[in-house]
This record gives C-alpha cells, structure tokens and sequence, in this order.
C-alpha cells in the first residue's frame, strides 16, 4: 500500500456481507494491494450497496453470495458497475456456484475462509487487465464534481460542499451546508482531523454524524488506513462485545473461528462507534481500559492486543443526561469527550434545506433519468417551513420518493408528500388523539374490544417503519425512541399473533 501502482486515482473497493464484522474483515485487503486505496465501504444490506453502487466510483466489488436471496441476483449488481473487478465469495463453495456466480457477472470466485493475500492476488490480476475509469463527473466522492461546480444547465444546481481547504482532497466535500453552524463544524473538522484525540459527534439521528466522522478520517493522516464503523444499534446488546472487540474459537457457543473485531480491523485508522449509547455498562468499562491502555483482550482470550485506533462516537442521546440516569460511565465519557462535535437539527439550519434537496435532486434525476432541474418557488417554501424529524436523511428519502414518482422541469408543490404539504394532517383526516382523549367517554367497552398495549405498540411502530420505507433510525426518531427499541420491540413480537 502507498503507491498507486501507475494509477491516476486511488482504488475504491466495496465489500457486501451480512456480517458487518466479515465485511470490514474482507475489506481489510486494501492493505495487500499495491495499489493506494480509498477507504473502503462495508455494506451488511443490499439495498444501501445498490445505491452506491448506481451513484458512485466502484472498482472493485466483493459479494459475499449468502447475503444475496440467490446465487443470480449478483446480476444487478454488475449491471450497476460494468467496469468494477467483482469478487463472489462463499462458505458453500462448489464448482456450480461458481458458475452460476461467473454468469451474474462475477470475475472470480473464492470460498471462505479465505486468505487476504489470496483476495489480494485475485484482485490484482484483474485490475491488471483493465484501466481505471476515470472520474465520473457525477460522483460526490469525484474530486472534479465538487471543483467544477454546479451543473451547466441551472443555477438550483450551485451546492457544493463546506470548508476552507482545497476539498477535492477530502471528505468534506461530501458535506454539504451553507448555514453558520455547518460553516462552524466544517472549521472543527478542519481543526480535530490532525489530533490524535478522540472525537465525540452528537446530534438527532439522520443529521450527518457518519460523514462527519468520514471527513475527519479523510482528513487526518490515517486516511489511507481504515476506517471502521460500528453501529451498536444495529448489532444485539450481546453481540457488541465481540464485533468490537473479536473473539477465539470456543469463547462462547457457536464461537466456531476466530473473528477479528471492529478495533483490530482499525488498527492504524479510525473506528467509528456509532449509537455508543447502547453499549451496556460491562462494555462501557472495557471501552474505558481500551482506551487507557491501547490494548484489550479478544473474547475467550487472555493475550492483550495492542491497537493504534484513533476513536470517533456517535449518539443521538443526550450524553448528560444518560450519565444522570446511571447508563453512561462518567469516567468513559470524559475520556471519549475530547473534540465534542454537535450536528444541529435540520430544523435549526433551515438554509441548509434547499441546497441539500437540490444535491439530492440531481442525483436521484440523474439515477433515474429524469429531466428535473430545480424546485418552485412554493415548493421551496414548503420544504424549508416542514420540521424533518427524520433530518437530512429523510429530507434525501424525500426527494428520492418524488423524483421516482414523477417527472417535469421543476418539483411543484402537488408532488411533495401529503406529509410535507400537510404535518398536522388536518386534510389527512388524522385523529389528534390530544384532542380524542378529551372527549367524554360514551361508554365501557367490552374486555375483549380493547387492543393490548404490546398490539398498539406494534401497529403504531410498523406505521412509522412504513413512513419511512423501513428505515428504522429514521422511524425511531420520528417516533422519539432509539433505534434499539425498535429492534427489541420486534425481537419480543415473534411468536405472538396479532
Ligand atoms: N451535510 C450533509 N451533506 C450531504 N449529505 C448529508 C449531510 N448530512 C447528512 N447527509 C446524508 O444523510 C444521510 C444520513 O447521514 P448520516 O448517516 O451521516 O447521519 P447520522 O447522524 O449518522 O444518522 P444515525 O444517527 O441514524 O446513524 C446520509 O445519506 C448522508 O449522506
């Protein structure tokens, strides 16, 4: 690693695995190429990897064939890249996978467990074979994209990113917002990448904690090693431990391998603790003695590892208040809390609304073929007065459902959710149930006629799951829980009927 092996950019690999842990651990072959690599990207779901795939760089593409409902569904993964190395691999290697894999549009074939020098060798052979596309003007990860500006054919168009140096280079390109506040975080960004300390980003779900961290690790000197994240939402409360942290064969039931956690992956980079509010108090201490020492020890293991990670945490809670509550070790706090960064609500940067949507814009119209250029004066109103408890998240889910549904020149008001148009939903017919609860009762009902709270729960859970196509952080935030109750909620329906 370190030379670009003759080549004009560095490599952008993109790893799909259902394991998040598998897929940082596969993506660690960037450190065997000869080549200079990007960080790479882990996916665990399909979806968000499509995305990706359709609106970024990809050269190499590695897909673990479990993750997919069938061997052939690797199909419209190539289409997306037709020029990208793609990679199938599989603990169920047999020599019909394999060409059933080739077919959909793999290159090679690798059964797991595998080597990463073995990746390495595949990987390089057929890089070998064909040139680097260039640049595509279009990508946000695409230097020129930023550099050139905005799109010939409409001013709407005229984003771009934040801060002082020259971004072509960096991740804050990525970000976009014009407001005070986000000039001021793109100054912090700035100021922090070149510490070692660690950083602590708070902010509501959705606001940019993510790529926040992303820039400050393109633009610190680890940005040629990994960049690691854990979302400890997403992840079983039991599970944490041990993606963070790694295990040996035989520490637990079903520990059939070793496993290299989420800090080993990082070693020399960054790891990216996302929703560090759900770890539990035991693993708060361990976080803690990491964090002293720059050694832990594996699950089932009494060697220390050494680890150089530089650490980034994210929560949408509020730190002071869990310490209050007793969830939060104090001492861990501190020792996280060097470089504080809060993301302000979309609400609170309104003037960030419009040159976000218009970024959005242009990339879904472009995905999906549309002629859109800009918004109408009243649509424009209304994006900018509607409060977005779901932040920039939902704002982009947003322009994507609008773009997808219609077409034209402009977005005109009649082409924004019923939503957006109408939050209080008094054209909606809503019940404010505020005001259903006033009314006197006119009768008892029945025992039976009452649903049970946990059905309640559940209906009113899945409608918000709907509202946002399933996206479960944005759900949580709109519902004002954490994405972990969600999850628990779920967990604790299975096997009961509705
Ligand atoms: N300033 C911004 N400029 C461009 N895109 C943004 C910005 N902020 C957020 N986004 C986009 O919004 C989405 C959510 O951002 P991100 O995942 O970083 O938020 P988050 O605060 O980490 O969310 P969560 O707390 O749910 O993990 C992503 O698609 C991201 O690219």
């Amino acid at each position: 690693m370190g030379s670009d092996g003759g080549r004009s950019r560095p490599v952008m690999v993109r790893v799909l695995d259902s394991s998040l842990s598998e897929a940082n651990r596969t993506g660690a072959v960037c450190g065997k190429l000869p080549f200079t690599c990007r960080a790479p990207a882990h996916y665990n779901d399909t979806d968000t990897c499509l995305k990706d795939l359709t609106q970024q760089i990809t050269d190499v593409l590695i897909v673990d064939l479990e993750t997919l409902a069938s061997d052939d569904g690797l199909e419209q993964f190539a289409v997306r890249c037709p020029t990208a190395v793609i990679i199938a691999v599989s603990a169920r290697g047999s020599v019909s996978r394999a060409v059933t894999a080739m077919r959909a549009g793999a290159h090679d074939f690798l059964t797991k467990p595998f080597s990463l020098d073995t990746l390495g060798q595949k990987i390089c052979a057929q890089l070998d074979m064909r040139p680097l596309m260039p640049a595509d003007e279009n990508d946000p990860q695409n230097p020129a994209s930023e550099a050139e500006g905005p799109a010939p054919h409409t001013e709407a168009f005229a984003t771009g990113g934040i801060g002082k140096t020259d971004q072509s280079q960096t991740g804050l390109a990525r970000l976009i917002g014009r407001s005070a506040p986000m000039q001021h975080i793109a100054e912090q960004i700035e100021r922090m990448a070149p510490s070692q300390a660690p950083v602590f980003i708070t902010g509501e779900s959705g606001t940019g904690k993510e790529l926040c961290a992303n820039a400050i690790h393109d633009l610190s000197e680890r940005r040629n090693k990994p960049f690691i994240t854990l979302n400890c939402a997403a992840i079983p409360r039991d599970l944490i431990e041990s993606e963070i942290f790694g295990y040996v064969r035989g520490a637990f039931t079903g520990a059939t391998d070793n496993r290299t956690g989420a800090a080993e992956l990082a070693d020399g980079g960054t790891l990216f603790l996302d929703e560090i509010g759900e770890m539990d108090l035991m693993l708060q201490s361990k976080l803690l003695r990491f964090l002293q020492t720059g050694t832990f020890q594996r699950l089932g293991d009494a060697k220390p590892v050494s680890v150089d990670a530089r650490i980034i945490c994210a929560t949408n809670r509020n730190p002071l208040q869990e310490i209050a509550a007793g969830r939060f070790r104090e001492d861990l706090y501190y020792r996280l809390h060097v470089l504080p960064v809060h993301l302000p609500p979309l609400r609170d940067r309104r003037e960030d609304i419009i040159p976000l949507a218009t970024t959005f814009l242009r990339t879904y119209a472009g995905e999906e073929g549309r002629a859109f250029c800009g918004f109408d004066a009243d649509a424009k109103a209304c994006l900018t007065a509607y409060s977005w408890p779901g932040n920039v998240r939902q704002l982009e889910n947003t322009i994507r459902q609008i773009v997808v549904m219609n077409d034209g020149q402009s977005i005109t008001l009649d082409m924004l959710p019923m939503l957006i148009r109408d939050p209080s939903g008094r054209t909606q017919g809503i019940v404010d149930l505020s005001r259903e609860r006033a009314k006197p009762q006119a009768n008892i009902r029945a025992f039976g006629s009452i649903e049970p709270l946990w059905e309640q729960e559940r209906r009113i859970i899945e409608t918000a799951l709907d509202a946002f196509n399933g996206n479960i952080a944005m759900a949580a935030a709109a519902l004002e829980i954490s994405p972990s109750t969600i999850y628990r909620k779920r967990q604790s329906w299975t096997g009961r009927t509705a």
